[in-house]
């Protein structure tokens, strides 16, 4: 990790994701967009193995910041709001074409973060649940093996399995949290995985109930 990121504190970017969500369980786009690029900048401090995972993330942010800052922003405001928005006008391709109309469309390129997501809670759970000694390289792809590999390419897989390999250990993790002590950080990991589950499970149902949740 480098200097550059000494002020960092990832306890900020995780509790973040309570921001998302409103009273009415809407889930906000700009505070969704706001802690994915918190954790891309976390991300970013690990080293230079996982820039071509950060760069799919940016890529997918900038196509969500190009969204909320277009003459249709109003309407990329939720998750909720986006959703109802490029459904009904059909601006989401639902099958694999050779030729897609809207390749970039909200729905598809949330439902790549929103899988993320879930790696995100199974690896944090894991973190938090795992002895002092635990392998973070292990912790990381249980969670990767039950979520994202299931909708990655053979050779993504196999990039991601090496990047694995080069990751900080459990104690490294949680100093990151800027906590006093990793007691304290796995403490607030219990407090942070709650918003993170939240904003998930409402985003899963939501795509659910639009029948998106198998976008190519
Ligand atoms: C106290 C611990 C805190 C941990 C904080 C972790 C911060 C992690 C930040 C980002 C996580 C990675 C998010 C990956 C998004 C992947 C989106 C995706 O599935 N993209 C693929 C499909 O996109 P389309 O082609 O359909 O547009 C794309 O093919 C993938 C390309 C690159 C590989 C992505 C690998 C994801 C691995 C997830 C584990 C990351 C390990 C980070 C280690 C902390």
């Amino acid at each position: 990790m480098d200097d550059s990121e000494k002020d960092f504190n990832l306890k900020v970017v995780l509790v973040s994701f309570k921001q998302c969500l409103t009273d009415k369980g809407e889930v906000l786009l700009d505070h969704y967009i706001a802690s994915w690029k918190g954790l891309v900048r976390f991300l970013n401090s690990l080293g230079a193995v996982f820039s071509f995972i950060s760069k799919d993330v940016v890529a997918k942010l900038q196509i969500m910041e190009r969204l909320r800052s277009s003459p249709q922003s109003e309407h990329y405001t939720s998750l909720q709001s986006m959703v109802a928005y490029e459904v009904s006008n059909k601006l989401v391709d639902m099958d694999r074409r050779s030729h897609p109309r809207h390749p970039h469309s909200g729905c598809r390129t949330v439902l790549r973060l929103h899988r993320a997501l879930h790696w995100l809670q199974l690896f944090l759970d894991g973190l938090r649940t795992s002895s002092e000694d635990a392998r973070t390289s292990t912790l990381c792809s249980e969670a990767y093996n039950a979520t994202l590999a299931n909708y990655h390419s053979w050779i993504v897989r196999q990039a991601v399995t090496v990047a694995f390999c080069a990751l900080p250990s459990r104690k490294v993790f949680l100093e990151a949290m800027n906590m006093e002590s990793t007691e304290q950080a796995v403490e607030m990991l219990g407090e942070a995985l709650p918003f993170i589950e939240h904003v998930y499970d409402i985003s899963q149902k939501l795509y659910a109930e639009h029948s998106l949740l198998d976008l190519p």
